[in-house]
């Protein structure tokens, strides 16, 4: 019995030895180690009061639970308002035009007398699920008087000023409020159809894709683009995101200007998104917050169902901009649904040929490709891992096949490439069903550097990364020994976000500099009592449930 006993332990420390969080707890300061004890009790006395009960419409609660049904009980939890202030490092996996609150994109687009709105389908309480919003600005030439989309006189696919479509939206459709809704509900996933009607990964996929041929023509509108870009970036700092790596898709070659002409080119997209990001960094600087934000660069994706022709162009088009706007461009990446689109194995021809154009003009456009967005196991979108990982991508987006392959582990490990785990667009795109069914400990556990990521908030509702952090701070809770974390390790994630960049080594330093000032009074607040979480664990045996 002894020897057994002993066996055991050796085996388990030996197991723990190699481990990330392992590490970095025994490097842990006094402070980081009170706050993860302290962070650890919350997270226990959570889970045995709200995340033991049954919630008014929602069965079978669970930390790490189905995030649109959870939702509402996330956000009323102590851990979660906790996590809300801590400093997340950088976001490196997103798309830009999924990450601004979808009502307050359609207050935007209220406010543009240039934006009109048609269907093509009669509106009916019936068939207002499944009939979406086609909007575009027109040149005030086009501009109507049509006053309803929904009226018996309507002719379909007539266009109407917006604000018209609104004011008269049929009072059976719900009036004003029941526009509001019925565009709302084209540009997000609600719980239904994640988990009910949709519940295949190929039939999320079919409304995932629809959000976006909503979404796009409000945001390719130069007077929307740059108010848009503004809030992108003031939600991510208030959520503690000081640096932003989003993805923007150039596949339109050409954005609406103002006067509705569809003629602006991407350096002029890149232009207002440099003139936006200066005017923040000046407004942090004069309220004296410049470590809470460092800037931004794109990376450059187009979509993955051009000709290899056409890919030429995009490839070509992103070297011009790299040597205009050097210190904007990030990278490149070929983004939409890897399943149905075409591999990275069918560009192959002119992605070597974009090295080695690279080589000759003495300029650096790292891929950071997404690759292993899949269920499958030898697939196509599993093979992009393989030619993502030849190809010498810098990170990998999303990787969720990668668990599956020990030989590309080992070279992720080796080589320092970073994947952007996704774990609530994972979910709600239906590859895990839940957070603990999710990959990342595999990835974590081995050692390859992991960034947390939000990929596409409108649509999903994760707004900023907290409800990521939120709903991956529970993996590690089965084992709530004293030698497996909690905080710790999402400081940690947090700090190797920064590492992962594309920063150069300079700018990279006073990022690190930065974050860590906020993460030691994060940890401090904790630590010494000003959250009030141990007052309150300890008054209330157990938290209030909700
Ligand atoms: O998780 C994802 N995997 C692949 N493509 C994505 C994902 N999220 C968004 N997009 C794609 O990005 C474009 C918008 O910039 C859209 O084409 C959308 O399908």
């Amino acid at each position: 019995m002894d020897k057994y006993l002993s066996a055991r332990s050796a085996l388990i420390t030996e197991e723990r030895k190699s481990r990330r969080d392992t590490i970095r707890i025994a490097n842990a300061s006094e402070e980081e180690l009170q706050a993860e004890q302290i962070v650890r009790n919350l997270r226990k006395s959570e889970t045995a009061s709200i995340w033991s009960t049954e919630h008014e419409g929602i069965g079978n609660v669970f930390p790490g639970m189905e995030f649109l049904t959870a939702r509402a009980v996330i956000t009323k939890t102590r851990l979660f308002q906790l996590l809300c202030k801590m400093p997340k490092g950088a976001l490196l996996h997103s798309h830009l035009d999924a990450m601004v609150n979808a009502n307050y994109l359609i207050n935007l687009a209220l406010e543009q007398p240039a934006m009109h709105v048609r269907v093509n389908t009669r509106l009916t309480e019936e068939s207002l699920g499944s009939v979406h919003p086609e909007f575009r600005p027109l040149t005030p030439h086009e501009y109507t008087n049509i006053k309803s989309l929904t009226s018996d006189k309507y002719e379909l696919g007539a266009w109407v000023p917006i604000r018209s479509a609104r004011a008269h939206f049929a009072t059976s459709l719900g009036g004003p409020e029941g526009f509001d809704q019925w565009v709302f509900n084209a540009l997000t996933i609600n719980p239904t159809e994640a988990y009910v009607t949709h519940n295949t990964v190929k039939k999320i996929w079919n409304k995932f894709r629809t959000t976006f041929m909503v979404s796009t023509p409000l945001i390719r509108f130069v007077p929307i683009w740059s108010n848009y870009i503004r809030e992108f970036f003031r939600t991510l700092i208030e959520d503690g995101v000081s640096y932003v790596e989003p993805r923007v898709n150039f596949w339109h070659k050409f954005m609406v200007g103002e006067d509705g002409e569809e003629n602006v080119p991407h350096r002029q997209w890149i232009i207002l998104f440099g003139q936006v990001l200066d005017e923040i960094k000046t407004q942090m600087k004069t309220q004296g917050k410049t470590d809470e934000f460092i800037g931004a660069r794109i990376i450059y994706s187009t979509i993955r169902n051009v000709t290899c022709e056409e890919l030429e162009w995009y490839l070509e088009d992103c070297i011009s901009l790299k040597l205009e706007f050097p210190h904007l461009i990030a990278g490149f990446d070929l983004v939409g649904d890897e399943n149905v689109l075409q591999p990275l194995i069918y560009y192959i021809r002119p992605l070597l040929r974009f090295q080695e154009r690279q080589k000759e003009l003495g300029i650096d456009i790292p891929f950071i490709f997404h690759a292993g967005e899949t269920l499958g196991d030898g697939d196509a979108p599993d093979m992009n891992l393989f030619d993502a990982i030849l190809l010498g991508s810098k990170r990998i987006g999303h990787g969720f096949s990668l668990a599956k392959h020990p030989k590309l582990i080992e070279i992720c490990k080796e080589r320092g490439v970073t994947v952007e785990v996704c774990p609530i667009s994972n979910e709600i795109l239906r590859l895990s069903s839940s957070m603990p069914a999710h990959p990342l400990p595999v990835l974590l556990n081995n050692g390859v550097p992991v960034a947390l990521c939000s990929d596409d908030p409108s649509v999903f509702g994760n707004m900023g990364l907290s409800y990521d952090f939120f709903q991956v701070s529970f993996d590690f809770y089965v084992l709530v020994a004293s030698e497996v974390t909690g905080l710790i390790t999402l400081g940690d994630i947090a700090r190797q976000s920064i590492e992962s960049s594309t920063l150069d080594e300079t700018e990279k330093a006073q990022a690190l500099f930065s974050w860590g000032r906020k993460w030691d009074a994060f940890v401090k607040s904790i630590a010494d009592g000003s959250t009030g979480i141990e007052r309150e664990i300890a008054s209330t045996d157990g938290f209030p449930i909700i």
